[in-house]
């Protein structure tokens, strides 16, 4: 439970280490260009640059559980549709075992907060749909049987017929994450996957990502802004400074032993220290983004 690094820098050294990273982000700088010679009506001021993401390294291991967390707008998302491959970076590249991305893969599954459902299909049919688009040559029969073990893995068996309509929120991100499991993805994104949830909601899925971990194994990234959910689920806690510029203050490791229960997790050794850690760090940052708002 104690911390891996101080700084950025010191993290390419000491994550590095890892021989076997299966995730690297290496060097990785994300501009998003401003409209040259647009000017705002009512500002009268031309629209700039934003650095995003400046100089971030880190690696990670197979089968680690990564949360991801920090003030809002730091870029966590940018972040994480890096690894997807559905963003390039202006500078820097994100390897996946080895191999530099240049686009999203069937190795790397997302889960996205507002669900991304194609509503005009069923639960099944949406299964379906994604494993039809990456494995072409698979038999019908396999394809079928996929679905239905991945319905049943998420705890959705007799809603196959119905439309995401007729699905409340926690259902419709059942879905979401059986469809991105469905295809059968080394590593598993998720952009708050529960942030849309209920807090009850939110702790039967929590729970079910846990134990789905436990059966699966992915190597995960997932970005929260929920202290008790990280300490919950992660093997690493990935803690990043606000923007612009943003990079990675530190990375916290959480060695508590799994499977984990939210009933006795605050008696784990370290948990307090960890968690008023997290707080201490989510507070800075976050007065300091209201302050340069002022
Ligand atoms: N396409 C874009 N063009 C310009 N700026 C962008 C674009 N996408 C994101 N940004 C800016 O980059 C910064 C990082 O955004 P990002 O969505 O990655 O942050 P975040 O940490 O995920 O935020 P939140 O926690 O609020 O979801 C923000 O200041 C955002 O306004």
């Amino acid at each position: 439970m104690e911390k891996s690094s101080e700084e950025s820098g010191a993290l390419l050294e000491a994550d590095s280490a890892i021989d076997n990273a299966q995730i690297s982000i290496q060097n990785v700088s994300m501009v998003y260009r401003g409209r040259s010679g647009w000017i705002n009506k009512i500002t009268k001021r031309t629209s700039k640059d934003y650095v995003a993401l400046s100089d971030i390294n880190f690696d990670i291991a197979p089968n680690t559980f990564v949360t991801i967390i920090g003030p809002s707008g730091c870029g966590k998302s940018t972040l994480l549709s890096l690894i997807a491959g559905l963003t390039m970076p202006t500078s820097g590249a994100v390897f996946v075992n080895g191999d530099r991305i240049y686009k999203p893969g069937p190795d790397r599954g997302v889960v996205f907060q507002n669900y991304a459902l194609m509503p005009w299909l069923t639960v099944a049919e949406n299964l379906h749909f994604a494993i039809e688009t990456v494995y072409p040559q698979m038999s019908l029969a396999d394809r079928k049987s996929r679905v239905y073990e991945y319905i049943e893995l998420v705890g959705l068996k007799g809603a196959e017929k119905k439309h995401p309509h007729e699905l409340s929120g926690g259902m419709k991100q059942r879905v979401g994450i059986a469809r991105a499991l469905a295809i059968d993805p080394e590593i598993l994104l998720m952009d708050e996957p529960f942030g849309a949830l209920d807090a009850l909601t939110r702790g039967f899925l929590q729970d079910e990502v846990a134990r789905i971990w436990e059966q699966k194994r992915k190597t995960v990234v997932m970005i929260t802004h929920s202290i008790e959910e990280a300490l919950l689920l992660s093997d690493k806690i990935v803690m990043m400074k606000r923007g612009p510029a943003a990079g990675i203050d530190e990375i916290l490791d959480v060695n508590f032993p799994r499977p984990r229960s939210r009933e006795n997790l605050d008696q784990q050794a370290g948990y307090h220290d960890l968690k008023a850690e997290m707080e201490d760090h989510l507070m800075r940052e976050t007065r300091a983004v209201e302050a340069a708002r002022i």
